[in-house]
């Protein structure tokens, strides 16, 4: 594993576990029976200890950025005397193509639910911005998706600004993994939430041609981290288990249906070849560089159990 920038504190798992919100000062639990079923229903592999150990601490210290956060609000308004429109405390997550980003978003996400309601608890990810592929095609990026030059930046950043702004009602376009494509005139439309999650390959990046980054609308900032080849893995058997999905349900408008026409090995060669010119490059050239500009690092390993979380002090 890298080491740690001298601007971060690490904890592994004994040091971070203790961290939870004494039972005295919760109204609710973080992990209670139904919380867990639902996780469980989300995704079966999720390792519950480490929902116990890392993410109950990760809600409470979320909670108490968020109490922080609507205290400096109101001062801030007490100092300029007047009044400002209610706006989501926003936290983005950053991390490599397939490293569990909105496996993470969706987990906090549940948890953040059961304290401040269903409703108060949103969740986008970048990937709606996306060119779609026909705009990639005639533009020569459809091999950079996912590189800074293939999404719609600019739009991304108005989306952002009307979130944190407080807009009654915003909305964001939605991508489709199944079509690998965005998925026109759909939207997910959003009121208000009390906290609202971003998550997705760019969020740490500097937008081209804007002096104004994605992360200036973030109060925390999340990097989910892993080594490079752990990845790699966990990209090809996702590919796997979308083949096997795609087999099962035997949709030709789905993506994936071509490659479960010819022999598993040839699919798979296929997917290794896209980790390795796309994927990638991506990661190492855009995506890891950002890894330090997060307010919190969790760090993955073998079987995506967390193993540190390094938090930046200053
Ligand atoms: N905590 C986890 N436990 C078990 N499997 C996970 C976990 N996080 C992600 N995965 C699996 O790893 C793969 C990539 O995760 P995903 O959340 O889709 O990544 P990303 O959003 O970063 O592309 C998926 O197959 C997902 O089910
Ligand atoms: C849409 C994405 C850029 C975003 O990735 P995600 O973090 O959602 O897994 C990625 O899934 C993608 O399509 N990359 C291009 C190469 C590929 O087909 O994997």
């Amino acid at each position: 594993m890298s080491q740690a920038p001298l601007n971060y504190a690490v904890f592994d798992r004994d040091d971070w576990s203790v961290l939870v919100e004494p039972p005295a000062d919760r109204d609710v639990s973080h992990v209670t029976p139904s919380i867990l079923g639902e996780i469980k229903a989300f995704n079966d592999q999720i390792s519950m200890a480490d929902v116990a150990m890392f993410y109950d601490p990760l809600i409470h210290y979320i909670k108490l950025r968020h109490a922080q956060y609507l205290r400096d609000r109101e001062e801030r308004q007490r100092f300029l005397g007047r009044n400002t429109k209610p706006s989501p405390f926003v936290i983005g997550i950053a991390g490599s193509v397939a490293v569990g980003k909105s496996t993470t978003a969706r987990l906090l996400q549940f948890m953040l639910q059961a304290e401040y309601g269903e409703d108060n608890v949103a969740l986008t990810t970048t990937d709606g911005f996306l060119l779609p592929n026909d705009e990639l095609k005639a533009q020569g990026l459809f091999d950079r998706k996912g590189f800074p030059e293939s999404y719609d930046m600019p739009a991304l950043l108005e989306f952002m600004n009307a979130v944190k702004d407080g807009e009654e009602v915003v909305r964001s376009p939605k991508y489709s993994h199944d079509i690998s494509d965005v998925l026109v005139d759909e939207f997910d439309t959003f009121e208000r939430p009390e906290i609202f999650i971003v998550e997705g390959i760019n969020t740490l990046q500097a937008a081209p041609n804007s002096p104004v980054y994605l992360s200036d609308f973030f109060d925390l900032s999340i990097y989910v981290d892993a080594e490079t080849e752990l990845i790699e893995h966990w990209y090809l058997d996702r590919f796997e288990a979308l083949l096997q999905q795609t087999a099962e349900t035997d949709d030709p408008d789905n993506f994936f249906y071509a490659w479960t026409q010819v022999p598993r090995e040839t699919a798979i060669d296929a997917a290794k070849k896209v980790w390795e010119t796309v994927n990638l490059p991506n990661l190492v050239d855009y995506i890891l560089p950002t890894r330090e500009r997060a307010d919190l690092i969790l760090h993955k390993t073998i079987g995506h159990g967390i193993d540190e979380v390094w938090l930046r002090k200053f």
